[in-house]
């Protein structure tokens, strides 16, 4: 598990420790541990120039430091740097160890000639938009320099708010004891490039604000069965999906529910889908009954006036009303409204929109139930910040939130609850039906007991990897992904 801890938290941490440490010791760790980075991409990438981008605060002495290491043995090192505001023992380091001090016009022709580029202008005090003349330090790094962020990349949000097209955007980023959000959150985590954690020793009595499964939390969560498990108590996903024009929905995510493990998958559709899901996964039962979880709404049609669509319509509803856990998917989403949201308040509850659907969803629920306002809430600002528009749904709905994308976010109801991140899908994924596999996917995880946030993050997790194997590199249909869960999670359970 990845764990990144919110700024303030950090700053705290941080200052315990310095409680206890001699004066210098802290920033004398981090500045050891980025100057054996930096010197192992010079050996390894044959650079011949280090230029260092050094700011005001303790970020710009990191760097500044680490350069100061490195021209003691030997390699060329520039700092770019605005004298008047500038740690002064890392200066007086830097100048003892002949580091070229540059600013202005000089500062830039270093830039372009750099190999590599240290980026300490801002770290975790960095507020938006850059430093005036740092800007034109970013602007002149040559496209092919290999750019190493100081803890964070510079202009970036720290918490993982706001991404900044003119920021850095880095090969890689060192940063010191744990990730904070910028490192795992859409849409900061595109600039960060490989994240290297050094331990300068901070300990945190708070829970973490944004955490990441890896392979290795599979063996701990997966709902192994042991030899007393039947298939009831290995949970029964019930899935209400497809409709005669979306029919192929409902097959995929029975497929996956069943490729998933579930005890047993119950159906409920009308003629077409019915029709398809019986010949192509024989394993599932059909109609309403008792089971552990619902799925509701892939490729369900809610407009149908047809006989059997107001039936499967009354089984969606009732599963709203009723107090199993629910995944709401698709055209499930336009069944929530504030009746809904009363009725479930407390239950189990997971929305899997896309940012349009959470777009969709956010204008149509309004701020608050007694609200008259209209807020009209559109996809780019969603793409822009997820994670503000995904929390503002679990608000307002008192639900665990899925906002897919090529980062998953998963945001608990409660929150005081850390958030998930997951980036473990290939981009080929982004194909029809990936997310009926998805909703069947995790429908099972919620049926064997997991809790929404859980269950959405690892479901998440799983779906990428199958598909990540299914792909091998070229193009993967959904139905491949939902037939390649049992191999990734036999995969991911044996790989210790
Ligand atoms: N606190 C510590 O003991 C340690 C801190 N470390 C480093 O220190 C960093 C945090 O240091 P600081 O708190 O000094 O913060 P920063 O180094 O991020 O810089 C803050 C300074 O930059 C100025 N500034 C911020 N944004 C600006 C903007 N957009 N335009 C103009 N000026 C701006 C602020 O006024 C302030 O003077 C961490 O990211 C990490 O790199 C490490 O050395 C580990 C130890």
């Amino acid at each position: 598990m990845i764990e990144a801890w919110s700024p303030e938290d950090v700053y705290a941490a941080e200052s315990a420790l310095e409680d206890e440490l001699a004066s210098g010791e802290l920033m004398a760790r981090a500045v050891e541990g980025l100057a054996e980075v930096v010197a192992a991409r010079v050996s390894q990438l044959g650079a011949e120039t280090v230029v260092a981008l050094v700011g005001p605060g303790n970020n710009g002495a990191d760097a500044l430091y680490a350069v100061a290491h490195l021209a003691e043995t030997g390699v060329s090192c520039a700092a770019a740097l605005d004298l008047e505001r500038v740690h002064e023992g890392a200066l007086e380091a830097a100048r003892g160890a002949g580091v070229v001090l540059v600013s202005g016009a000089e500062a830039l022709e270093h830039i372009a000639e750099a190999d590599i580029v240290v980026d300490g202008i801002v770290g975790l005090g960095g507020r938006p938009g850059l430093p005036e003349a740092a800007a034109g330090w970013v602007a002149a790094i040559p496209d092919d320099a290999h750019v190493i962020a100081v803890d964070l990349p510079s202009g970036q949000a720290a918490d993982g708010s706001g991404f900044d097209p003119d920021g850095v955007l880095a090969d890689e980023t060192v940063t010191f004891s744990v990730a904070k959000p910028v490192h795992l959150l859409p849409p900061t985590e595109q600039a960060c490039g490989t994240l290297t954690v050094v331990d300068i020793g901070l300990m945190f009595d708070t829970d973490p604000a944004v955490v990441r499964l890896t392979f290795d939390d599979v063996a701990n969560l997966w709902p192994v069965p042991g030899p007393d498990d039947d298939k009831y108590s290995r949970g029964v996903v019930g899935i209400v999906a497809g409709s005669e024009n979306y029919s192929g929905a409902a097959v995929l995510a029975v497929t996956a529910a069943v490729e998933a493990g579930a005890g047993m998958v119950r159906y409920v559709g009308t003629p077409t889908p019915d029709g398809l899901v019986r010949a192509a996964v024989p394993e599932a039962v059909h109609g309403d009954g008792r089971v552990q979880a619902w799925v509701v709404g892939p490729g369900l049609d809610i407009t149908s006036t047809r006989r059997e669509a107001a039936t499967q319509l009354e089984v969606a509803r009732a599963a709203l009303a009723g107090s199993e856990p629910v995944l709401v998917d698709a055209t499930g989403l336009d069944l929530i409204d504030d009746d809904v949201i009363e009725t479930r308040a407390g239950r189990a509850t997971l929305l899997t929109p896309h940012a349009g659907e959470l777009a969709r969803l956010l204008t149509r629920l309004g701020p608050s139930r007694r609200s008259r306002k209209t807020v009209t809430v559109e996809r780019s600002a969603v793409e822009a910040e997820p994670l503000r528009h995904a929390r503002a749904l679990a608000e307002r709905t008192g639900a665990t939130v899925l906002l897919k994308g090529s980062t998953t976010l998963v945001v608990p109801a409660d929150p005081a609850e850390p958030v998930f991140s997951q980036a473990d899908a290939p981009p080929w994924l982004a194909t029809a039906g990936a997310g009926d596999v998805l909703a069947g996917l995790i429908g099972t995880l919620l049926a064997a007991g997991l809790d929404p946030a859980e269950a959405g993050a690892l479901g998440a997790l799983v779906h990428g990897v199958s598909a990540d194997r299914a792909s091998a590199g070229g193009p993967v249909r959904a139905l491949k992904v939902a037939h390649g869960i049992p191999e990734a999670v036999a995969h991911l359970l044996t790989r210790r």
